[in-house]
Order: structure tokens, then C-alpha cells, then sequence
């Protein structure tokens, strides 16, 4: 059995791993796996079973129950937990606030990783994107093609204000900064690692950022 290719992508929130990521996949007819989910579904289920975000055993815990499941095809996406469907809830600002507490624990990161991992190797297309914030430094380190999707602070918080009319421009990317600073502290998605190639989309419109990095895959190997 060959194991799919596997492209690494991080960064900071609002840079465009997520759809930039999933457009490459159905592009390049790969699947597509977001990692930022199952943070957020595991704080969404803290903070369902009412447990303090910060209490980190309880949170650990709360793993034992963690009935998680996601779609790898980027025509198919959904987030489960206990088989109901989550894939809107967990992008509500509740779950945004505590998902870095969540983040920072070492027992959440081990477990997590190992089930991205298997997650990935189980694919049966012949290649996955899998973006986050450590992918291309601890989940996949070996990848042959490992990217940061970055882009200025600035276009960062407008993409993300353009999502969220009905929250202020200025709360929205507050707490994006806040989450980002709180994340930083845990993985370094701000600068790339050795071996890793930036994709700064600041200057680029949506399309160009899916080309850019179908670009890097292509440069690495013959995919698509
Ligand atoms: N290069 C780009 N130019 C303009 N908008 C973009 C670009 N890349 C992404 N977007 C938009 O920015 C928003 C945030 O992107 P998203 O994929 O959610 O980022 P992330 O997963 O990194 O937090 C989305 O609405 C997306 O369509
Ligand atoms: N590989 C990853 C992915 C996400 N995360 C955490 O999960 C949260 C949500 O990730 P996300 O990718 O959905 O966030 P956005 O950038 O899309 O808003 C982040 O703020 C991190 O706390 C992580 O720690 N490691």
C-alpha cells in the first residue's frame, strides 16, 4: 500500500490554510484534512460537559469521550462528535476564546497528533493537505512538501472581518491577535522551519494563493 502525499501547511488564523487548502485538494483530487477542527471540537465538547477550559486534567478527561470524526473529501466536509454534527458550532466565538487553553496541553497535542497522523495514512486518495499550526513541524516533519501560508496582520484581520459581518471589525481582530499570541506561545507558525517554503498571500487574490501553493507541490513532485 503507498501512502498518500503529504502536504504539510501552517500558519497564522485568517492567512487561508483552511479554504486555500481544501481548493488545492479538489483541484489536485487529494483529500483535505483541517486540524484546527478537532481543537475546536474538543473545546466545544469542554465547554458542553461544563468543564473549565484551564482545568487541564478535567480536560483530559473529557479525551476519553471524544468521539470525533471529519470529512477528508473538500466536497464533504463535517465535524462530528457522538455522530452530531458540529461542523457550524465549532466555529462560534465561545469555542474560538477557550480553544487555545485547550491547545496548550501536552496530553491534547500527543493525542491529537497521532490521530492526524492516522487519519492521513488512511486517506485513500493519492495525496492529503493537512493544515494547522504544527503540521509541518511535529505532526509531518518528513513531508515532502511542507508550506507557510502567511500573510500580513492586516489582510489577515479584513479576511476575517469580511466572514463575520455582525461582529465589530475591531473585536474581530482583536481576539484573532489574541488567539494567535496565545497559540505562538505553544508552536511557532510564524517563521518556517528549515526545509519549509513561505507563501506570503498578502499581495495575492484567492486564486493566485491556490496557484502559489499548487505551484510549490509541483516544484516538489509531479502531483497533478
Ligand atoms: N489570498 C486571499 N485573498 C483574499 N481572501 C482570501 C485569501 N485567502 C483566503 N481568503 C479568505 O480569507 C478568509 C479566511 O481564510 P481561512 O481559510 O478561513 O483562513 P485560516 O484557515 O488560515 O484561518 C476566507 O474567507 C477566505 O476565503
Ligand atoms: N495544528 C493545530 C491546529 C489548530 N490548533 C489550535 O486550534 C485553534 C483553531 O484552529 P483553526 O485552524 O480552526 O483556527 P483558524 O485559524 O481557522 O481560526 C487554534 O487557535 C489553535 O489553538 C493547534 O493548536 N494546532
Amino acid at each position: 500500500m503507498t501512502l498518500p502525499l503529504f502536504v504539510a501547511v501552517d500558519g497564522p488564523a485568517g492567512s487561508g490554510k483552511s479554504s486555500v487548502s481544501r481548493t488545492v485538494a479538489r483541484r489536485l483530487r487529494f483529500a483535505y484534512l483541517d486540524t484546527g477542527a478537532a481543537y475546536r471540537a474538543l473545546a466545544w465538547l469542554v465547554l458542553e460537559s461544563g468543564i473549565d477550559s484551564r482545568d487541564a486534567a478535567a480536560v483530559i478527561t473529557a479525551l476519553a469521550d471524544f468521539d470525533f470524526e471529519v470529512g477528508t473529501h473538500p466536497d464533504e466536509y463535517y465535524v462530528r462528535i457522538g455522530g452530531s454534527d458540529v461542523t457550524e458550532a465549532i466555529r462560534e466565538p465561545r469555542v474560538s476564546a477557550v480553544v487555545s487553553d485547550i491547545a496548550r496541553i501536552p496530553e491534547v497535542r500527543q493525542y491529537l497528533v497521532e490521530l492526524f497522523r492516522s487519519i492521513a495514512a488512511a486517506s485513500d486518495r493519492p495525496g492529503i493537505v493537512v493544515e494547522g499550526r504544527d503540521i509541518t513541524t511535529v505532526v509531518a516533519p518528513g513531508a515532502p512538501v511542507r508550506i507557510l501560508l502567511t500573510a500580513s496582520e492586516e489582510a489577515r484581520m479584513a479576511r476575517r472581518s469580511a466572514e463575520l459581518q455582525d461582529h465589530a471589525a475591531e473585536t474581530v481582530g482583536e481576539l484573532l491577535k489574541k488567539r494567535d499570541q496565545a497559540d505562538s506561545r505553544v508552536v511557532d507558525f510564524m517563521n518556517a522551519a528549515d526545509g519549509v517554503t513561505t507563501v506570503d498571500s498578502t499581495e495575492f487574490d484567492f486564486d493566485e494563493t491556490v496557484d502559489a501553493v499548487i505551484d510549490v507541490i509541483r516544484a516538489t513532485t509531479n502531483a497533478g
